[in-house]
């Protein structure tokens, strides 16, 4: 089916247009102009001293090392797979669910590479869509299996998990002769139109919610996936896109905790005492027992006000952080900056405990 006819907007835009609409209603999730302001300064200083680019992304030590058609496949599975890894042990780390490679632990999403990684060694072809399409959820749980036997918690969502692969196998295998990179040919050099196919053909990416009174779009992982490829490849080849620069950040539970700590994005009291409130609960209690809570006092169920203000303002800030450092002169996308807030937050845990992220399970991201 020829992609030239999918009409409307280009998803990009139609995030970003949420994003800016979830802004200017939102009643508990702030974007402060002088925040925005002092992080654009210090981001782009970090980022040019450290001279943060699309090389980046393959230095990951799970990430392929080669960009060609086998790291396209690759990426789709795990952009497929790339949600929702918080955990109620995050406070106690040694039984937090882990994958060991390589004599290295790996936790959160790193667990999902690395698994992936394992099982292409054990000779279970994970990016090989007549094989994931049929696997069983044993399969699954061994393929995700923490290593430690002591640690009895399975990976988040695992069989949320299989139905993602068996639907975007089977999607695979009947509209792109099994490979993603013949979707990605398809398009031609657009990062939109890529967005809007996987949008319209694997429904597991339609990060589709309501929010005062219509309908908003927030995309992160069909987004991310496109990012990837443009990393992997940085920017070349297959991962050339003429419009790379309107993909907007991902809306995760990450990079919003980074903006607060950065100052560019802020929550009302009422929310910041329920971020904090839940997060306690769940290290206290664990996660099933506070699921089973209302909601008051519970997790922020997937599509509640909160979490769409909060996901929806973290592409906003990012919007407005690429804007500042356009005015001063530098050149970088959401993307690079979405990245490096990501890196951060992840190689500064102790300067992100002081912010709680907020507690959703979705497969979303
Ligand atoms: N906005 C944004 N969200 C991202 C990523 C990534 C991985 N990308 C990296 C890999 C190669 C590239 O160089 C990127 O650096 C994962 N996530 C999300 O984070 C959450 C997991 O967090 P934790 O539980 O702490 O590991 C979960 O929602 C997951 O979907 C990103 O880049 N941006």
């Amino acid at each position: 089916m020829p992609v030239a006819h999918i009409s409307g907007s280009a998803a990009g835009e139609r995030v970003l247009e949420s994003a800016q609409y979830i802004s200017q209603h939102s009643k508990d999730v702030f974007v402060p102009e002088e925040g925005v302001r002092r992080a654009a300064q210090e981001i782009v200083e970090r980022m040019q001293s450290v001279g943060y680019s699309t090389a980046e992304w393959r230095k990951h030590t799970l990430n392929p090392s080669v960009a060609d058609s086998a790291a396209i496949e690759w990426i789709f599975v795990v952009d497929a797979l790339n949600f929702s890894f918080w955990t109620d042990k995050s406070g106690s780390p040694h039984k937090q669910y882990t994958v060991t490679l390589d004599g290295h632990a790996y936790r959160g999403y790193w667990t999902l590479c690395a698994a992936i990684n394992r099982a292409e060694r054990e000779g279970v072809p994970m990016t090989d869509p007549a094989f994931y399409s049929r696997m069983s959820l044993d399969d699954l749980a061994h393929v995700f299996r923490a290593d430690d036997p002591a640690i009895q918690e399975p990976i988040p969502l695992l069989a949320r998990r299989l139905q993602v692969l068996h639907e975007i196998g089977r999607v695979l295998q009947d509209k792109y002769s099994g490979r993603f990179a013949n979707a990605v040919e398809l398009c031609r050099g657009s990062a939109q139109r890529l967005v809007e196919l996987v949008v319209r053909d694997f429904p597991c990416f339609r990060d589709e919610h309501r929010y005062g009174g219509r309908a908003v779009q927030l995309y992160k992982r069909a987004q991310i996936l496109v990012a990837d490829i443009w990393a992997c490849f940085e920017g070349k080849a297959s991962g050339w896109f003429y419009d790379i620069d309107q993909i907007t950040m991902f809306a995760d539970y990450r990079v919003p905790q980074a903006l607060c700590h950065f100052g560019a994005l802020s929550y009302s009291p009422r929310l910041a005492d329920f971020l904090r409130r839940s997060e306690r609960a769940v290290a206290l209690h664990g996660e099933a027992a506070v699921a089973a809570c209302p909601p008051e006092a519970g997790l922020l169920p997937s599509g509640h006000e909160w979490e769409v203000e909060i996901r929806g303002n973290s592409i906003w800030a990012v919007e407005r952080i690429r804007q500042h450092i356009l005015a001063s002169g530098a050149h970088v996308n959401a993307i690079l900056i979405d990245f490096y807030l990501w890196d951060y937050a992840k190689e500064h845990p102790e300067s992100m405990r002081s912010v709680p992220i907020h507690l959703t399970r979705s497969i979303f991201y």
